[in-house]
């Protein structure tokens, strides 16, 4: 069993961007959802544990790794798929894996052969093993992504929003195959789809201009709203006004019509119904910005 702890990482850009703030985590093996908006610090977070940058001060060590002192030994038990992951435009599934497996110095013929062959039976592309990559559609590009990443028996797999333009097909392909890869190895699934957390991760946290404002299980969070979310389909032009009144967690067009949600500790008058609280919830009550009304 692995594990991975954060300790007071932070880091500021030369233009005066804090994007991590004080970050601290501790996880285990399997699935674990950072979920955040757009310059939430995520990639920053991901990029620094996968050794790219440098943070300013803090510390995170996987087991007996020093990752920001040893970065060597981290990268070789580091499987890594970042947010653009630039494949070779006209090679094969076949070649690519092959290609990549020498540069992390598998050099044994065979041994090289049948892991090839075996990755790219676990991500479903042993039949397209001989077709260009450049061909592929984008979840077929995100599962060879996936593929190389698990060259070298990694202790810990980062995946920046790898979903991110899958259509629906693809993307519950793409779940069910880190679903299985994260039974054994800690895998961080950097995303802002609340989606994603909701259908694969046991534990995740919440980060918002560069702090963590969530860490938990999605279940708790969820739990944490029962009783308190309410919603009503109200008018455009009302929508200011109900901002002023309740504390507005989500908007939503609906048929053309925003539907809101909001937080109360009681059950507003007015033709609010009471809900189900959902991940969704949990991510906006948290993250709790005025974006909601744009
Ligand atoms: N190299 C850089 N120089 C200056 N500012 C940067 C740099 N990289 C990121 N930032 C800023 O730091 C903040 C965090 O960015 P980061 O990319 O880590 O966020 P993110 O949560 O991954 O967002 P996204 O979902 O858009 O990728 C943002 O405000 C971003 O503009």
């Amino acid at each position: 069993m692995g594990t991975l702890k954060i300790n007071n990482l932070s880091k500021t850009y030369s233009n005066g961007v804090k994007a991590l703030d004080n970050v601290s985590l501790e996880l285990e093996n399997g699935m674990f959802g950072l979920l955040g908006p757009n310059g939430a610090g995520k990639s920053t977070l991901m990029r620094t544990l996968a050794t790219l940058q440098e943070a300013d001060s803090g510390s995170a060590t996987l087991d007996d790794i020093d990752i920001l002192n040893q970065p060597a030994e981290l990268r070789k038990v580091l499987g890594y798929l970042p947010q653009e992951f630039g494949v070779y435009p006209r090679i094969t599934a076949e070649q690519l894996l092959t290609h990549i497996a020498i540069l992390k110095g598998i050099s044994n013929t065979s041994e090289r052969k049948e892991l090839v062959n075996y990755l790219l039976n676990k991500v479903n592309l042993y039949d397209k093993r001989n077709k260009s990559v450049k061909g592929f559609s984008g979840g077929m590009k995100q599962r060879v992504g996936i593929a190389q990443a698990l060259i070298g028996n990694p202790k810990l797999i980062i995946v920046d929003e790898p979903t991110a333009g899958l259509d629906p097909g693809e993307r519950n392909r793409f779940y069910n195959l880190l679903a299985d890869v994260g039974k054994e190895v800690i895998v961080i699934l950097s995303t802002h789809i609340v989606d994603d957390v909701r259908e694969l991760c046991t534990k995740m946290a919440i980060m918002n201009f560069g702090e963590i404002v969530y860490h938990g299980s999605p279940s708790d969070a969820i739990g944490e709203l029962n009783s308190k979310v309410y919603q009503k389909m109200v008018d455009r032009s009302e929508l200011e006004q109900y901002a002023n009144d309740y504390k507005i967690i989500s908007n939503k067009m609906v048929g053309g019509k925003p539907l809101i949600h909001i937080y109360s500790d009681e059950h507003p008058e007015n033709g609010f119904e009471r809900v189900t609280p959902n991940l969704e919830d949990v991510f906006f009550s948290k993250i709790n910005t005025n974006s909601v009304l744009v």
